[in-house]
C-alpha cells in the first residue's frame, strides 16, 4: 500500500474526524479524545497535522503502539508531501535561542545552583515549569533546601584524612558515592533525549539511576541504555488497574531492575501552579474565554489519572507476592509510618515530600530523619530498613549531613534535570563530579576517611526542628498590602 500523502490526512482535521502523525505514521485518534489524560484540545491542535514535537517529551515512543487499538492505526505517512508548518519564532522564543548563545561555559559551572540559574535563563518555559515548580506557596520546596542549613558540624581534628573514601552500598549494591538520580517525570521536557542521558551519565559514574513510571523515554529504552552491569531502580506510580502493574513489576524484575521504590506520598498529584499557569500560556488558553478547560491541570495533572488513591498497607503482601525485588516505599513523612514499614517487611523506606511537589508545609526529609533515626536505634529497628532520604540536597555537606544523621544514601532530583537540560550528559557528568570533590573535600576537613565514621557525633543538628526560619512567602509578600497609616485608610 502506497504511503498516505500530507494531503490525505489534513483531510481529518477536526474532533469529528481527527488523524495525527507520530514518527512518519498516521493515526486515528477521534475515539481516543475524550479519553486523552491531557484533554481533547492539545491533540485537535495538531489533527491532519505532524504532531511529533508535541508528543514526544511527554509520552514514551511506543505509548500508540502499546494503547492505540490496531484498526487505528492508519500507515506510513510520506513525510515529504506534509506541509511543514513554519513555526514563527515568537520574540520569547528568540530571547531564549540568544540566551543560549551567551549561556556559560560548563567550567563555569562550580556548583548545582549553577546549573539552576543557567536552566532557568535557557529552558522552555513550560519545561522550566514542570521541573521548578513545586505545590501551592513552594514552602516546603524551599524548606527542603533550608533545613540542612540549620545542621552545622562538628568537625574532628589531627585525623589523617590522606585517602577518603565515600563509597558504599545501597541495597546490596556497591555505589561510588552516596547518592542516586531519583526519579523525575518527562525527561524530554528538558532534553531531546530524555531519560536515557542521565543513564549514560551515571553509568561514567557508577551511580544508581531511579527509572521513573511517567518517563519520557520508553522503559526498556532506559533499561538498554545502561552500560555493563549498571544497576537501575523502577519507581512505580501504583495504576488503579492491578494487572498493569504487575505487568510492569514482573517485566522490570525481568530486565534486571534491583529495587522497587513504591511512591506513597501522591493518590494524587500535588497542585502545581507554575506547570498550570505556563501550561494554559502556551496553550493558548481558553479559559480567559470563560469556557471551562481540561488544561488547567499542566502537564503534572494530565498525566497521571491512572494512579490509584486507595493504595493502602493491605496492598504491600500483594506487592511481596508479584516480586524478589527488594521493595522500598517512596515517600514516608513520618517516624510511625517508618516502623510500620519495618513491620509490613519492606527492604527500605525514602523519606521524601517529593521536591516539595505534593503537600506543602510537609516536613523536610532531612527533619524527618532527624526524629526517625533515634526511634529506630531506641527499639532496636536501625539494621532492619535502608533509610534514604531526597529533596533540596544540593552540596556535599548535605549528602555529608544526612548520613551524620543516619541516612544509607540520597536521592537528587532537580539538579541533574537542569544540568541534562541546558548542558546535556556533560552537564550531569560535572554535577556528579562536583557532588564528589566537594564531598572528599569536606569528608576530609570534619575528620572523617569513610562513610562508617559519619555519626550524629559530628553535627550539631539542635536547631533542625526550629522553624524560626520559615522560608520567604514570596508569593504573599509580592502582593500582601501593609495598609497601616490611618490616612491611607480613609481612602
Ligand atoms: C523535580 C521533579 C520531581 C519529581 C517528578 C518530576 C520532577 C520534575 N515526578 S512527578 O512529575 O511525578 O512529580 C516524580 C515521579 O514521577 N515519581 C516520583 O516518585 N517522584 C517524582 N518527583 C520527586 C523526586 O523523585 C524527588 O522526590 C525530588 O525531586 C527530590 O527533590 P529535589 O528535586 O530537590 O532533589
Amino acid at each position: 500500500m502506497a504511503p498516505l500523502t500530507g494531503v490525505e490526512v489534513a483531510k481529518h482535521d477536526n474532533a469529528k474526524d481527527c488523524w495525527v502523525i507520530v514518527h512518519g505514521r498516521a493515526y486515528d485518534v477521534t475515539e481516543f479524545l475524550p479519553e486523552h489524560p491531557g484533554g481533547q484540545k492539545i491533540i485537535i491542535k495538531y489533527a491532519g497535522k505532524d504532531a511529533t514535537e508535541e508528543f514526544d517529551p511527554i509520552h514514551p515512543p511506543d505509548t500508540l503502539e502499546k494503547y492505540l487499538p490496531k484498526d487505528k492505526h492508519m500507515g506510513p505517512v510520506d513525510m515529504t508531501t506534509v506541509v511543514k508548518e513554519k513555526a514563527e519564532v515568537l520574540p520569547e522564543e528568540q530571547e531564549r535561542l540568544k540566551r543560549i548563545q551567551e549561556m556559560p561555559l560548563l567550567d563555569q559551572c562550580y556548583n548545582l545552583m549553577d546549573f539552576e540559574a543557567v536552566a532557568r535563563r535557557v529552558m522552555k518555559k513550560t519545561a522550566w515549569g514542570y521541573y521548578s515548580s513545586a505545590a501551592d506557596d513552594e514552602i516546603t520546596l524551599r524548606e527542603n533546601h533550608s533545613a540542612f542549613h540549620r545542621i552545622w558540624f562538628r568537625p574532628r581534628i589531627l585525623v589523617n584524612v590522606e585517602k577518603v573514601d565515600f563509597s558504599t552500598t545501597m541495597l546490596g549494591t556497591k555505589v561510588s558515592i552516596p547518592f542516586y538520580v531519583t526519579a523525575t517525570a518527562l525527561g524530554k521536557l528538558g532534553h531531546v533525549e530524555g531519560e536515557v542521558v542521565l543513564t549514560r551519565a551515571a553509568a561514567k559514574h557508577n551511580v544508581i539511576q531511579m527509572i521513573p513510571t511517567l518517563a519520557s523515554c520508553a522503559f526498556d529504552e532506559i533499561m538498554d541504555a545502561a552500560a555493563g552491569d549498571q544497576v537501575q531502580w523502577l519507581q512505580l506510580y501504583v495504576n488503579k488497574d492491578r494487572a498493569i502493574t504487575q505487568r510492569i513489576v514482573e517485566h522490570a524484575e525481568k530486565r534486571g531492575c534491583k529495587g522497587l521504590f513504591i511512591t506513597v506520598d501522591a493518590p494524587q498529584l500535588g497542585r502545581r501552579e507554575k506547570d498550570m499557569r505556563l501550561k494554559f500560556t502556551d496553550e493558548g488558553s481558553n479559559v480567559q474565554s470563560g469556557q471551562a478547560t481540561d488544561n488547567s491541570q499542566g502537564a503534572a495533572r494530565a498525566i497521571s489519572s491512572f494512579i490509584d488513591p486507595a493504595l493502602s498497607w493491605d496492598d504491600i503482601p500483594w506487592f511481596k507476592s508479584i516480586t524478589k525485588m527488594p521493595i522500598v516505599l517512596k515517600g514516608v513523612q513520618r517516624v510511625e509510618d517508618v516502623v510500620k514499614a519495618v513491620e509490613a517487611g519492606v527492604q527500605g523506606v525514602v523519606l521524601s515530600n517529593h521536591g516539595g511537589r505534593q503537600l506543602d508545609f510537609a516536613r523536610s526529609a532531612i527533619e524527618v530523619l532527624a526524629e526517625t533515626m533515634p526511634v529506630l536505634r531506641d527499639l532496636g529497628l536501625e539494621n532492619k530498613i535502608e533509610v534514604y532520604i531526597d529533596g533540596g540536597i544540593r552540596r556535599g555537606t548535605d549528602i555529608i549531613k544526612a548520613l551524620c544523621l543516619g541516612a544509607k544514601g540520597v536521592g537528587i532530583g532537580r539538579p541533574f534535570l537542569y544540568a541534562m537540560s541546558a548542558y546535556g550528559q556533560d552537564g550531569v557528568e560535572r554535577a556528579m563530579q562536583l557532588l564528589k570533590d566537594e564531598m572528599e573535600m569536606n569528608m576530609r576537613l570534619i575528620g572523617a576517611t569513610k562513610i562508617e565514621e559519619l555519626n550524629p557525633g559530628l553535627v550539631d543538628a539542635r536547631s533542625l526542628f526550629n522553624h524560626g526560619s520559615t522560608p520567604v512567602d514570596n508569593l504573599a509578600n509580592a502582593v500582601y498590602d501593609p495598609l497601616i497609616n490611618p490616612a491611607q485608610r480613609e481612602k
